[in-house]
């Protein structure tokens, strides 16, 4: 299997003029007996045409809610209480019941963490790729398996393996038929939460490049989550960094690798610490990151932040334009000016 890094791996497009998927000022809350988390707090990101677009933070910084807000999965007690998320031009949180049937599949998909055990177990891995062609686009079923068969192939599984049961493959290859499924409509959007966090790490590289080559022959875009910061950055074309509900940094993966600017980002690329399950304290920084209890005053990282000023104590920054493509959420930062020789061409 060839390396993730074939070709480059920061070689994708910026998100373009128009994007693929447009988020503007989403915010999300799920209010219990507890009180109310506002779990996404006023998020805009952009991911354009072939983009391979990595969200990182730690546990709890809302990064699932987010792909469950795209994909319009989010059930009470959460609520979208503000923003616009544009698929293709088309605003997903109006659509009708009906529409939203149509566009999932078809213009995006979601591979879950633990989708390879949501596997129908009494349906052959062939019947179930065939559904996805016979509910979405009324085939023949020959026809179906035909390209039920050409889907398995994209992802290194022979067409033998359309008989077998979900349990007669290896977690990587229940994984793996997850993925094709997802592809099997050719959607523009591949959602990846956690994709390969089940597996073991050979297993998971392997995916991963897999999933690199077929984005690059298919030229789909990808929203993908990770508590795998390194294998984020290798595989995405740009990442965010997301800090309590909100977007700290977002740079192209290599400079936020290279030079990061948020001290929040320098913790996680210092510590890559595990991103998902029981809040731990991260490496070099006191505390956990807030939660239901609300947001401090100021900048919500300044009492784990090591360069904290009595400013950041009261002056709550935004994010902005901290270099080219690049934008950071921090006092710290000075604003990016665009040089006047420039404004002038
Ligand atoms: N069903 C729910 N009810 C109440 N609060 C919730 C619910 N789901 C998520 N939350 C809260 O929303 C916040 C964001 O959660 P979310 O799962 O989006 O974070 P995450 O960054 O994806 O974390 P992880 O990496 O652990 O999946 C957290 O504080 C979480 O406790």
């Amino acid at each position: 299997m060839s390396t993730i890094l074939q070709g480059g791996p920061h070689a994708g497009p910026r998100a373009a003029s128009n994007p693929v998927l447009s988020i503007k000022d989403l915010r999300v809350s799920y209010t219990t007996g507890l009180g109310t988390v506002n779990a996404v707090d006023g998020v805009s990101l952009d991911i354009g045409a072939g983009e391979i677009f990595g969200l990182a933070g730690e546990s709890g910084c809302g990064k699932s809610t987010i792909a469950n807000a795209v994909m319009r999965l989010l059930q009470a007690p959460a609520k979208i209480t503000a923003g616009s998320i544009d698929l293709n031009q088309c605003n997903v949180l109006t659509l009708s019941d009906e529409e939203l049937r149509r566009t999932r599949w078809r213009d995006m998909s979601m591979v879950f963490q633990s989708a390879m055990n949501a596997m129908n177990p009494v349906m052959t891995i062939g019947e179930q790729i065939m559904d996805v062609f016979t509910t979405h686009e009324k085939m023949p079923k020959k026809e179906a398996r035909e390209r039920a068969a050409h889907l398995l192939s994209l992802v290194d599984i022979k067409a033998d393996r359309l008989k077998s049961y979900p349990h007669q493959l290896s977690g990587g290859m229940r994984q793996r038929v997850v993925i094709a499924i997802a592809l099997a409509l050719n959607p523009s959007l591949l959602i990846m939460d956690e994709p390969t966090t089940a597996l073991d790490v050979v297993v998971q590289r392997d995916i991963m490049a897999q999933i690199k080559e077929l984005q690059q022959s298919l030229g789909f875009s990808v929203l993908f989550i990770t508590h795998d910061i390194s294998l984020m950055v290798e595989l995405s074309h740009r990442m965010a960094v997301m800090y309590a509900g909100r977007l700290v940094e977002v740079a192209p993966s290599n400079v936020l690798l290279d030079d990061p600017l948020h001290p929040y980002t320098t913790a996680l690329m210092n510590a890559f610490p595990p991103l998902s399950g029981p809040r731990t304290e991260l490496l070099g920084l006191p505390d956990a990151p807030p939660t239901s209890a609300g947001r401090p005053s100021g900048c919500s990282f300044h009492p784990r932040c090591p360069l904290a000023m009595d400013a950041c104590r009261i002056q709550d920054p935004v994010l902005r334009p901290a270099a080219e493509n690049h934008d950071a959420a921090c006092l710290l930062v000075p604003e990016f000016v665009v040089p006047p020789e420039r404004l002038a061409q």
